[in-house]
């Protein structure tokens, strides 16, 4: 809906109004059309100011509309009758103008912002571009360059920016409406033939043809397979280089195109998942908006190793006090240092003063007693574990909540140390701490709704997506990384090479493939976890063939090199080979080829041709059918809260929309398929055996995502 009033006398007034963001629903522009068509058609009107209401301007499109049959007013026709006409007409931009919200201000003859207002055209981040002139226009108005850089990247400018660049002609502190009230009786009855923006001709660059390719390249390499940002450069370039009708033309064309797409799917599914993920619930009936969270003023990290000194910058940028404790004294310097240099060149990108006085550090636990919430980072030791949770149990005042940021150990045993079990969960942040978007709160069985509260509010006041998990072995992203690497060392062992595995999962999207992600994060990791569970002794235990642990198909590939001393960058040989210890540029290595050939000899194996899609079907379905069966375990409540785990944790494209969400647009019944066809090759392999929830999805149709939750739910009742 639109409100219509006359405000001063003689300005039109047109309120946008549909909470929570004014988005440009059918009805929104209705109201829009049929003000503007009232106003102009005023008399006593002589210029027209179209705000928002509950400042905020407006968020764009109407997302959820979407998916349905679109009906109402299209946007092109409305923005053009509001440039065409003959008063002047002013946009009030409060809050947000972000997509058709900018595009509509765009169409306006003057745009005043409010300076806390932030400007933008998100819809490459939706998998679509601005397609109600927003290619067309922006360009004209800002140059090629600058507004190939709003629109392939959709970030969102300040109105300060806006008003460099020239987005807008004034910014107020005050009331913005009142502002745009006052200019527009200022500009009442003066020409507005140049302030059409669609009749500006667009700013050539000399050097056109270069600036296009190589923005494209650089887009190209950094969609990493998203077609989004490759049209909206094209859009532009039609701006560039065309008049602006067939420029239009150009741009509704590529918009068809994206429109339709999967990707776009995808990406609107990420947009709505990542704000479902907030409203969490627990097995046992808790939820989100039953359950009060404490306020966290002051907060302790135990461990300043890796984690420790992110988590550590992450609670002092949010505003936290908090207290740092390290033992050993070499380590805590480093950490120091380390924590000083994190905050001053983050305070340095934004522009603020860094929180190095919020912190304070020690050498002794028992400075901790007075904080409201711990973040244990120590050694992944479940006896050390053990002993700093009883520590902290006796010297906390009582209601501290104890969280522990292990990776994948038992959160209710740490929780049995304590004598408040309830106030125990898991916060499980990703490296770097600070920079991770992702954090798994984990609850056990006895964690209380606050705590789980506490926490959930804590990762969104640091800026992360928080998604809340049950406890189990590696709980959601780690569980279902095993089965994925499994499979890629399988695939070594049948005659792929590091190479071809990365290439083909690069290729799919991630930023990096699992044996380059192995190298970074250290392969020595992985083995003494291995090690932990009894795994990886050296040669086989007496009365077992080599390659078989505890009864399954084992891949001892990663424990041989880790026999070498090769653990990857740090010692510059891994799965790939190094210039240096730490360097970061991956090579392939030689002797890597002829250890893989010597392994397979040795244990009679004759390599094979692979190709990318068995790669992709092994390591991906493998871990979508983890996930399958992290449902049917109650370990996440829905396939979203898996799916941002792994946009925002693991680097699955979004684009993709993750890897539930990805399975449905391969379909169900496709990805039962392949794996029964590979669980029949390699029945000693479990992971490949689709799960039960996977077969009642497909028994019942395949129903799209959002109703797999039904199904889950009969699923559990018949338990
Ligand atoms: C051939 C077909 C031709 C079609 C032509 C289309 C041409 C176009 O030009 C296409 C577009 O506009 S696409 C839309 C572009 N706009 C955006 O991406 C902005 C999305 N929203 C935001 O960034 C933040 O919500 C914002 C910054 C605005 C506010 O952030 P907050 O943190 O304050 O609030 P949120 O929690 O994000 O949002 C509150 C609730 O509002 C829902 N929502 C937000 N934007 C929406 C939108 N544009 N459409 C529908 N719903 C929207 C959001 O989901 C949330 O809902 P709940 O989770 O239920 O509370
Ligand atoms: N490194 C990673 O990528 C991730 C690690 N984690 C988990 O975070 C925890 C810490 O891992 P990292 O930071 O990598 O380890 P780290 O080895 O870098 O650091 C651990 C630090 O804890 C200190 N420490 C040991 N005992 C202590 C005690 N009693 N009191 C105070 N400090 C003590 C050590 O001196 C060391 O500085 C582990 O549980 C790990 O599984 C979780 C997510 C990712």
């Amino acid at each position: 809906m639109a409100k219509y009033s006359r405000v001063s006398g003689s300005v039109g007034l047109i309120t946008l109004q549909n909470p929570p963001v004014n988005a440009l629903s059918a009805a929104v522009r209705q109201g829009i059309v049929d003000t503007v068509e009232r106003a102009l058609s005023d008399p006593k009107v002589k210029s027209v100011v179209i705000c928002g209401q509950n400042g905020i301007f407006c968020g764009g499109a109407d997302i959820k509309e979407f998916g349905s049959n679109m009906s109402g007013p299209p946007l092109v026709p409305m923005i053009h009758a509001i440039e065409a006409a003959n008063k002047p007409v002013v946009a009030a931009i409060e809050g947000s103008a972000l997509g058709g919200g900018l595009e509509l201000a765009l169409g306006c003859h003057y745009r005043i912002a409010h300076s806390k207002a932030r400007l933008g055209l998100p819809e490459v981040t939706l998998g679509l571009l601005p397609a109600a002139g927003g290619t067309q226009r922006l360009p004209r108005l800002i140059g090629v360059p600058a507004a190939l850089d709003l629109i392939t990247t959709g970030r969102h400018v300040t109105a300060a920016e806006a008003l460099q660049l020239g987005v807008v002609d004034q910014v107020t502190d005050h009331s913005t409406v009142d502002a745009a009230v006052k200019f527009a009786q200022s500009v009442a009855g003066k020409p507005l033939d140049a302030r059409r923006i669609s009749t500006y001709p667009c700013p050539r660059p000399s050097d056109l043809d270069a600036l296009f390719e190589g923005v494209m390249e650089k887009v190209r390499q950094s969609a990493r397979g998203a077609i989004a940002p490759v049209a909206c450069v094209q859009a532009v370039r039609a701006a560039a280089t065309q008049p602006y009708t067939q420029g239009m033309e150009r741009e509704k064309e590529l918009m068809a195109t994206l429109f339709t797409s999967g990707q776009a799917r995808a990406l609107q599914y990420c947009f709505f998942a990542q704000r479902a993920v907030s409203r969490w619930s627990m097995p046992n009936g808790a939820r989100w908006d039953t359950s009060k969270p404490r306020p966290v003023h002051k907060a302790a990290v135990i461990g300043l190793g890796t984690m420790g000194r992110g988590i550590t910058v992450a609670l002092a940028q949010t505003g936290l006090s908090v207290i740092a404790v390290e033992t050993q004294e070499k380590q805590l310097m480093e950490a120091k240092q380390a924590v000083s240099g994190m905050l001053e060149r983050g305070a340095k990108r934004r522009g603020v003063a860094p929180a190095l006085d919020r912190i304070s550090y020690s050498r002794d636990i028992q400075a901790v007693a007075d904080v409201d919430l711990v973040i244990e980072a120590v050694f992944e030791d479940m006896g050390l574990k053990k002993k700093v949770f009883q520590q902290l149990a006796s010297i906390c005042r009582p209601g501290t909540f104890l969280c522990t940021n292990t990776s994948a150990l038992d959160v209710d045993h740490l929780a049995s140390q304590t004598h408040n079990p309830e106030l125990v969960v898991g916060m499980h942040f990703f490296a770097p701490a600070h920079v991770m978007k992702l954090l798994e709160v984990v609850y056990g069985p006895r964690s209380s709704p606050q705590a789980v509260a506490t926490a959930m509010q804590l990762g969104k006041k640091m800026g992360k997506i928080s998604v809340a998990v049950g406890n189990c072995p590696g709980f959601v992203g780690n569980r279902m990384l095993k089965p994925y690497m499994e499979q890629a060392f399988f695939l070594l062992e049948e005659g792929a090479t590091p190479e071809l595995v990365d290439r083909a999962l690069e290729e799919f999207g991630f930023p990096m493939g699992v044996f380059r992600m192995s190298d970074l994060s250290g392969l020595d990791v992985g083995w003494r976890v291995r090690k932990g569970d009894g795994l990886s002794e050296p040669g086989a235990p007496s009365g077992q063939p080599a390659r078989i642990r505890q009864g399954r198909r084992y891949s001892p590939l990663g424990d041989l090199l880790c026999e070498q001393g090769r653990f990857g960058q740090k010692t510059g040989r891994g799965w790939y080979q190094y210039n240096k210890p730490g360097s970061r540029v991956a090579r392939s290595d030689p002797w890597l080829h002829s250890f893989l050939e010597g392994y397979r000899a040795r244990h009679g194996l004759v390599a094979r041709r692979i190709d990318n899609q068995e790669v992709l079907e092994r390591c991906l379905y493998a871990l979508i059918n983890e996930g399958f069966r992290i449902l049917e375990d109650g370990i996440a409540a829905g396939p979203e809260d898996i799916d941002m785990i792994y946009v925002f944790g693991y680097g699955w494209p979004r684009h993709r929309g993750g890897p539930m969400f990805y399975a449905g647009m391969v379909g169900l019944g496709k990805v039962l398929e392949r794996l029964e066809h590979y669980h029949q090759a390699h029945p000693d392999v479990p992971y490949l055996k689709p799960c039960s929830l996977l077969w009642r999805l497909v028994a019942s149709g395949s129903p799209p995502l959002h109703k797999w939750r039904e199904v889950i739910k009969k699923l559990h009742s018949q338990l």
